[in-house]
Formats: structure tokens, sequence, C-alpha cells
């Protein structure tokens, strides 16, 4: 025997160990998972015994749970790679309890659909719809049990349809994810690469891929429709067209990739927004949402916000809208880290409350984890 095949065999034998260890460790996480769903199989009766109409989906929990697998996380696999695993064994369990419904901005492929996995993970049942405003009506009617809708773009700025949204609604936020967005040049396999004449996508998304367009495409038509995903399916069957879009419409419409990660700001991201119809209680580290429409007198904006900045509330972000009632009047959407039920923040809503013409709290939500 020489020293090549000695070496072999014992790599051999010890791949073969290494396996039997994998095996019993796989058991041990069987009987683990299995023991954790029974559970929450139990959590969910003693919810029902509480009370008939209990919540089975707790947000303010979950964020607990997956920052404690980060914290307790010994390596070597990334903290969110770990919790991305148990985000996945919470969904499993929370079906178990019951099935969630959760619409989302469709259609299929979209970044709000990834960011709806992201949040709730595979067992949910996903239902896509054409529109932000179906989005909150279906939550409303109670067809979906939570809704996921874009907010704000780290270049482009407010999806200013979810905001006019929350100004008619009874909704609450429920919820928050962050998506680290990354846009792709796409084609369908046919299409002639040199040959690429029309480019679709949303009109965000062209304006956040700009400059790389301006430099490798300048001649090709810039056609804005409604979502990435529409753009990806469409271009299935364009010769000359390729589409803006992300992993998950390259996926499901079998695009190729031309051109990846083709953002101008290589930071770029996007917020969205879980809509549901209860108030969250506290998870530790939470954020506040609302919406207040001034006096319409000299320095009420400064009235307005002067007690957060007294009670030493860190204000996370303030955008104006036009009000749909009245000509010229605003309203001004203002997020800030804390709890509604914090005594600091109820004491600064008390005040606010006396200096608005009107405010509403749109919900107090965990900080997004993952
Ligand atoms: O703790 C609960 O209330 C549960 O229902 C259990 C559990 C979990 O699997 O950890 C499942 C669903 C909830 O959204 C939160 C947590």
């Amino acid at each position: 025997m020489n020293d090549h095949s000695r070496d072999e065999q014992h790599d051999e034998s010890d791949l073969e160990q290494l396996r039997q260890r994998i095996d019993h460790i796989d058991s041990e996480l069987i009987r683990l998972i299995s023991e954790r769903a029974q559970c929450a199989q139990v959590v969910a009766r003693v919810k029902l015994a509480e009370d008939p109409q209990a919540l089975f989906y707790r947000p303010e929990r979950e964020a607990q749970v997956l920052k404690r697998v980060m914290a307790l996380n010994p390596g070597p696999l990334p903290g969110e790679e770990l919790a991305r695993l148990f985000r996945e064994m919470m969904s499993a369990c929370l079906a178990l309890e019951q099935p969630i419904r959760v619409a989302y901005l469709g259609p299929e492929g979209t970044f709000t659909q990834q960011a709806a996995l992201k949040h709730f993970g595979d067992s949910a049942v996903d239902v896509p719809l054409p529109a932000i405003d179906e989005v909150f009506r279906e939550v409303e009617a109670g067809s979906a049990h939570y809704g996921v809708v874009p907010v704000e773009n780290s270049t482009e700025g407010v999806v200013n349809n979810t905001l006019d949204s929350f100004m008619d609604t009874s909704l609450r936020i429920c919820g928050e994810v962050v998506l680290r967005i990354h846009h792709h040049l796409l084609v369908g396999e046919n299409t002639r690469r040199d040959r690429v004449s029309r480019i679709y996508s949303h009109a965000q998304s062209l304006a956040q891929c700009r400059k790389w367009l301006d430099a490798h495409y300048p001649h090709a038509e810039r056609v804005a429709v409604s979502s990435n995903a529409e753009a990806a399916r469409l271009v299935r069957s364009e010769w000359h067209s390729a589409a803006i879009a992300g992993d998950m419409a390259a996926r499901r419409y079998e695009l190729e990739h031309l051109a990846e990660k083709i953002e101008d700001l290589p930071d770029n991201s996007t917020r969205f927004l879980i809509i549901g119809n209860h108030d969250v209680p506290p998870s530790g580290e939470d954020k506040t949402s609302l919406v207040a429409a001034m006096r319409n007198q000299p320095g009420a904006l400064h009235d307005l916000l002067e007690p957060f900045h007294r009670h030493r509330i860190d204000m996370t972000r303030l955008e104006s809208r036009p009000s749909r009632h009245g000509v010229w009047n605003y309203v001004f959407f203002i997020d800030f880290k804390g709890h509604q039920d914090d005594p600091l923040v109820r004491a600064a809503l008390e005040e606010v409350r006396l200096r608005a013409a009107e405010i509403r709290v749109l919900g107090s939500y965990p900080v997004g984890v993952l």
C-alpha cells in the first residue's frame, strides 16, 4: 500500500465516523425540535383557554427568541444564519398553532415577498395582491391576518401610497423588516445579450440603478412597470429586453443574470412594515410610529416635536404628507425609539396630544432583528 492510498483509507474511515456523529446529532435535533413543536401546541391550548380570540403570532416574543439565539451563538455559524434557522423553526411551530395568512404587495417575486418570507418564514401562507391599498383592505376585512408593505427606501425615500393608506385605516403596525436590496440585470434564455434595447423595471429600481444604466446601456429605452417582478415576467417572452429585479424574481421567472448588483449605492435597503389589527406588547427594543395633524398656526411643528426632545426620545424619522382634508394642510409621520407603554413615551405622547390638532399612534413594534 503506498502512502497515498493509506491516506485515502484513513480519510474514508474518518468520514464514516464523522457522518455517524452527524447522524447522532441529527437524531438529537429531531427529538428536540419535536419537543419544541409539542410545547408550541400546548402554548396554543393555554392561549385559547385564556381567550377564545387569542393571538397566536406574537411579534414581541419572536424578536426576543431571535435575539437570544444570536446572543447565545457560540459559532462557527454567523449569528444571522443561526437566527434564520430558528426563524423557520418558529414559523413551523406557529403554523401548528394556527396557519397565518400574510398578504403582500405582489406579484410573486417582489422584494416585498422576500421581506414577508424573511419576517414570517416559509410556513406562513402568502397572498400576493396587486396594490398597497388592497393589502390594507385584505387585512381590514380579516381575509389575511397580516400584511407586508414597503415604506421607505434608503436611496429613493418614502413610499407615498403606504403613508397615505395609513391615514384612513384603523390597522396597527406590528413589525418592521429591513431588506438589503440587490438589483440584477436579467434576461430570458433566448435573449441576444448584445441587442438589449429595452429595460423594464419599477420606477424606483430604475432610479436606483440610474448611473449604472447611463454607463452601460445609455441608448436602451427604460420602461417603468408596476413592479420588478412584473418586469421579470415580461422579459421572458421578449428577445430584446432585459429586466432589473432581484434574486426572488430571477428564480421565479427562470431568468439569467447579465450583470449583478447594479444598484448605484452599495448599501441600498428598503424598510417594510407589518400591518395587523392588534397592538403589540413591549419586546425590550421597540419603535413607535404615529401620524399627527398640526394646528394651523406659526411654530406649530416646533411645538409638536418639543416634548420628544425634552423627554430625550430618539426620533428616527419625520415625513410630511399633504392631508386629504383641506388644501395645504399637512400631516406628519413620526417614528421614534421606545414603546407607547413606556412611562417616558406615555408622558411625551400626552403632551403631544394637547398640542396637535389630531394624533393617532399607528403602533409600537419590535425593532427588526434580522
Ligand atoms: O411563545 C409563544 O407565544 C408561542 O406561540 C411560541 C412561538 C415559538 O415557536 O417560539 C410561536 C409563535 C409565536 O409567534 C411566538 C413564539
